[in-house]
């Protein structure tokens, strides 16, 4: 193994992340895959698992008992909200850096993990959309949100998704938040006549989740003033478009020594 070979844990290796993540880190020459970390299948290799490449890599079913085993230097999460939120802990506690892809992050969670990453001087990245044209959508919005600061935010996923609103589309209100004052949209004696009919709101600004079967990731950005709008959009098709997002977090992350929050924070 050269000097600069990153090992990497991967948790949740049957999901539809995990899978695309074993490709991409199994592929790229300078990563290794040391173990994978999986609520079933303990105690197997990962050839053992369905549609798995052939190789001999062991199956945990504890974080704890895989980090504390196993020689490791990055752990990608890419699980469901609650084990993403007990896996980084986990990671920064054992002197992993964590490259966390897994949605359902509070601000003030991201607050406290950035505290204890600072603390312990480890490097962290919590990246809610690992796809360029998602972290474009989101400065642009960002970028136009000084001048149309009336915005609604409407995300589409799949129905398979455990979490609402979209870890991008509070990321994308986060990014808003930073450079408009607090603003309360629509008439202010406007009613909801059916409760969460105007979305839930964040900082004033309005969030629609769809969920329907035959979607991937998609979103868009209405700015409204008088007399137009703008719509700002991002689909993902297929879920490759997230790897090189997930490959660069992976390399830079052994650079940092705190938390960052969004991948657009790291790229020049
Ligand atoms: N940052 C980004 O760019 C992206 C982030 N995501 C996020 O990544 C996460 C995963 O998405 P996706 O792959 O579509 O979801 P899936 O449901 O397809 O996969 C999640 C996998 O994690 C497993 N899992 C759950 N808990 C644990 C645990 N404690 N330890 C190990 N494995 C566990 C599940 O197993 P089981 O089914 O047995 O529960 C399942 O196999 C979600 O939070 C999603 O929002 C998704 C796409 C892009
Ligand atoms: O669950 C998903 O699929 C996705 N989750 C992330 C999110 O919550 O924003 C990223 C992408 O939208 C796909």
């Amino acid at each position: 193994m050269s000097e600069q070979t990153i090992r990497i844990i991967i948790a949740g290796p049957r999901g539809k992340m995990g899978k695309e993540a074993i490709k991409m880190v199994t592929s790229t020459e300078h990563f290794s895959l040391q173990a994978v970390v999986d609520t079933k299948n303990a105690g197997k290799k990962l050839s053992d698992l369905e549609d798995q490449p052939n190789l001999d890599i062991p199956v945990y079913d504890d974080m704890v008992a895989c980090v504390s085993e196993v020689e490791a230097d990055v752990l990608i999460d890419l699980t469901k909200p609650d084990s993403g939120k007990k896996h980084l802990q986990i990671a920064l506690e054992y002197g992993l850096r964590p490259v966390i892809g897994t949605t359902g992050f509070t601000d003030q969670e991201i607050a406290d993990y950035s505290r204890t990453a600072e603390e312990k001087e480890i490097g962290a990245v919590i990246a809610p959309n690992f796809a360029i044209g998602a972290i474009l959508m989101m400065k642009f919005s960002q970028m136009a949100a000084k001048y149309m600061p009336d915005i609604e935010i409407i995300e589409q996923h799949h129905d398979q998704k455990l979490d609402a609103p979209s870890g991008t589309a509070m990321k994308t209100a986060h990014m808003i938040k930073e450079v408009r004052s607090n603003k309360r949209q629509g008439h202010p004696d406007e009613t909801e006549d059916l409760q969460g009919a105007r979305g839930g709101e964040y900082d004033g600004i309005r969030i629609h989740s769809v969920r329907l079967p035959g979607r991937v990731a998609h979103q868009e950005v209405l700015l409204g003033t008088t007399g137009q709008t703008l719509s700002i959009k991002h689909d993902t098709i297929d879920r490759s478009a997230f790897m090189p997002g997930v490959k660069m977090a992976v390399e830079t992350v052994m650079k940092l020594d705190t938390l960052v929050y969004g991948l657009e924070n790291l790229m020049e």
